[in-house]
């Protein structure tokens, strides 16, 4: 299909904004790619791995670009919505790729007023706990979901253009309301990474730490792989999401409890159930997410 010449610029040229970028343009949907971002090392790699064609320090390059994807951390956002919003053409599409959706819509309202019918929020979810333009991969996206969440304000064109891209990526589009997204991700996503970072908190602080890691096996390496991904990243989606989050948070440190006391109380029948109906979820699951791919 053809298609006018169109400039990408990249706002954070890391893993998720690095892979867009690789597999817009091997879609044949982005002629340029324009990288901007805050570390030279990163843009340095990114323009020798082929991924960005130039590199910028200055937010003032989203003037040449005929769409921006704001791949940061989602703490970043207001800044650089609020630098960038002088320099956007009338008719540029903005879109992100963070992890949170109120909190950006909620920025996007805040710092680009004057542009919504042109932004479009979303969500990526692909990804792993890989970072940096070297992680970047054009398959990232192949058969995985991104979760669009319009504005109310956002041109129905300008939606089609964003979902089209994805499309091209490979990814399958899914539309939801801010809210409903904060909430579900707050549940199978957020949580089980604070969890992961809290449990290797846990058994690193302890007095022989190392003898403890000495036997840690596979069990304890499924369960943590989350815990090695980008700090400030998780920071910030933390902070962003913290209202659903917590409820979360609530949530889970009740069914501790309750298996707390059954542990206590050494109730056989009510532990196996537990373990029972939980594994029988967790099998579902995984035969409908592989089936997916
Ligand atoms: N890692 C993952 O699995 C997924 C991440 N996301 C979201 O995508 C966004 C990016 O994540 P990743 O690509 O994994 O992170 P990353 O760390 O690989 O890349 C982020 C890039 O943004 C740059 N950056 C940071 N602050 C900047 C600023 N003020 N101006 C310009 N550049 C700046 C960093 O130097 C880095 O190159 C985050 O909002 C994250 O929540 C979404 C889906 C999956
Ligand atoms: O590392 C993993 O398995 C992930 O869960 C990747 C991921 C991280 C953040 C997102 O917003 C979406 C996907």
């Amino acid at each position: 299909m053809s298609h006018p010449p169109s400039t990408l610029a990249v706002v954070g040229v890391g893993l998720i904004g690095g892979s867009f970028a690789l597999a817009a343009r091997e879609a044949g949907l982005v002629d340029r790619v324009i990288g901007i971002g805050r570390s030279k090392a990163n843009l340095d790699a990114a323009l020798e791995l082929g991924v960005i064609d130039a590199s910028s320090h200055d937010i003032a390059a989203v003037a040449d670009a005929d769409i921006v994807l704001v791949a940061t951390p989602v703490g970043q956002m207001a800044r650089l919505f609020d630098a960038m919003a002088p320099y956007l053409k009338p008719g540029t599409v903005v879109t992100d790729a963070g992890s949170t959706k109120s909190d950006v819509t909620a920025l996007f309202r805040a710092h680009l007023p004057g542009h919504l019918e042109w932004c479009v929020p979303a969500h990526p979810i692909a990804g792993s706990d890989q970072s940096g333009a070297t992680a970047a991969r054009a398959g990232l996206y192949r058969n995985r979901k991104v979760v669009l969440a319009p504005l109310p304000e956002t041109r129905p064109e300008v939606l089609e253009r964003v979902d089209a891209l994805w499309r091209a990526c490979g990814a399958r589009v899914e539309t939801m309301s801010a809210e409903e997204h904060d909430a579900v991700f707050a549940a199978v996503s957020h949580l089980p990474h604070l969890l992961a970072f809290a449990y290797v908190d846990m058994v690193s602080g302890k007095a022989h730490a190392q003898r403890y890691f000495d036997f840690a096996a596979t069990g304890f390496r499924d369960f943590t792989r989350i815990a090695g991904s980008h700090p400030e990243m998780w920071r910030d989606i933390a902070l962003a999401n913290r209202a659903a989050l917590l409820d979360e948070l609530a949530s889970y440190q009740a069914s501790l409890a309750r298996l707390t006391a059954l542990v206590e109380s050494a109730d056989a029948a009510a532990m196996e159930r537990l373990f029972e109906e939980a594994r029988e979820a967790r099998v579902k699951w995984h035969e409908r997410f592989e089936a997916s791919r």
